[in-house]
């Protein structure tokens, strides 16, 4: 076997990355990187901070858009207040769940019990299948009565659960005299109305306080990246490409995960190309692929029929002077697009549903207008994002590559290639 370190195939250095792991989603920044949210983190420390003084602490809901620093501040502050907490003596131990995976009660539990077992030295066995919800709290509870004086739970996504039963079971657990230990929980979601969904017994026993978290304006989204700067070699990211990408996240909704996400995808760009250095053409290019990826996941569970219904849409838009079409318009053109594909269309009203669930996934927004009385009112629908993506997006479904490409659509590449699709029905 060749030799790694001198085989010409792979080159000992990176000329585009320093320390890419920066840039990696699940990457937890250190304090001197963590910016534009002092407020949140003592915000949050004032909930769950006297567990650090051996009192209970409040439980706490936080709320906010995605990227906005939710589970970066929650296991922030709760890593700060247990090495606080080991300072005065208190055992505290932290706990991180994703709902959005453990999400039912037993996941939940399970997950909690075998995290708990593996911050201390408990013997039992935890069988991880085959045992009810039941077990698994005994679990928690003798772990916590053997090993801990408090303990801070982060349930990330909380929205994701099927019941908001833990929630009760945690906040009960030292009146019901399953533990001594105090247990606080800080409660993740993007979804603002998620306490209205609680049960009212669970909302009263759970008894938290509710924190928002604003998006990020450009300048702390600029101060965000170039606290990861050293991401890169030196001199690498060229003037302006920080600024760029900053503003382009801002318009969209402050997203710092989103931020980073293109600041790594255009060093990859500029890697993949052989450039020496990112440019603000690598970071519009990076733009435009996190977009469609974004758009292609939305819809990756949408049927074929809502992906041409999208596709219509935005095909309308593209060669029309128009921003928002009727379901009449829309159905017109999926009814030609059919054709192309040889799909048989589906009726007017199944496509409205189609394009009623595209709007509940947040990929177009439909708005009622009309007509007064004597005309009746109906939808028209518009594109929350640019046509161009949609277009790529839909195209990435193997059965639907043979649509128009965008360029094609636009106008902008000549009609004289061999594959040509017959665009006629679209005028
Ligand atoms: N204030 C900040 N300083 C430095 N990095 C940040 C800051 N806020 C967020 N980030 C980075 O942005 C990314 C997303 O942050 P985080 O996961 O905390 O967002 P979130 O609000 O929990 O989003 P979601 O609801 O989608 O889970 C992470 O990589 C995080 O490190």
């Amino acid at each position: 076997m060749a030799d790694q370190a001198g085989d010409p195939l792979f080159h000992s250095h990176d000329p585009i990355f320093n320390r890419k792991e920066l840039l990696h989603v699940g990457h937890v920044p250190d304090e001197d990187r963590i910016v534009g949210r002092d407020d949140e983190i003592e915000s949050v420390a004032a909930e769950v901070g006297a567990i650090t003084r051996g009192d209970p602490p409040n439980n706490v809901m936080i709320y906010g858009k995605t990227g906005t620093g939710k589970s970066l501040i929650s296991r922030h502050v709760a890593t700060r207040a247990q090495d606080a907490a080991r300072t005065n003596e208190i055992d505290c131990g932290v706990l991180y769940i994703d709902c959005s995976e453990a999400n039912t009660e037993t996941r939940a539990t399970r997950q909690l019990a075998l995290s708990l077992k593996e911050q201390t030295d408990y013997q039992e066995n935890i069988p991880v299948r085959g045992v009810g919800t039941m077990e698994y709290y005994q679990h928690i509870w003798q772990i916590l009565e053997a090993c801990f004086d408090a303990i801070i739970v982060i349930l990330d996504e909380i929205d994701k659960l099927d019941n908001s039963n833990i929630l009760m079971q945690l906040s009960r657990a030292r009146e019901a005299q399953k533990t001594d230990a105090y247990i606080g929980v800080i409660g993740i979601s993007n979804k603002v109305k998620y306490r209205e969904t609680l049960d009212e017994r669970i909302d009263s026993s759970f008894g938290h306080r509710e924190l928002f978290f604003h998006p990020y304006d450009a300048s702390q989204l600029r101060e965000i990246m170039r606290n990861r700067e050293d991401a890169f070699q030196p001199a690498v990211l060229e003037d302006g490409t920080i600024e760029l990408c900053a503003a382009l996240a801002a318009k969209k909704h402050g997203d710092a995960r989103k931020a980073i996400e293109i600041l790594k995808e255009a060093g990859e760009l500029a890697r993949r190309t052989g450039s020496e250095a990112v440019s603000e053409d690598h970071i519009q290019q990076a733009q435009e692929v996190a977009e469609i990826n974004r758009i292609e996941e939305l819809t990756s569970g949408a049927t074929v029929h809502a992906k041409l219904a999208l596709y219509a849409l935005a095909s309308r838009i593209i060669t029309g002077d128009r921003e928002t079409y009727k379901t009449r318009e829309v159905y017109e053109r999926y009814v030609g697009i059919c054709e192309l594909v040889a799909t048989d269309p589906i009726t007017e009203n199944g496509l409205y549903r189609q394009l009623k669930e595209q709007a509940f996934l947040g990929v177009i927004e439909s708005e009622k207008t009309g007509g007064g009385r004597s005309q009746g009112s109906y939808l028209l629908h518009r594109l929350v994002t640019d046509p161009k993506h949609i277009v790529k997006a839909v195209r990435r479904d193997s059965s639907l590559e043979e649509l128009p490409t965008y360029d094609r659509l636009s106008g902008s590449e000549s009609s004289s290639r061999a594959h040509d699709t017959d665009l006629s029905s679209f005028s």
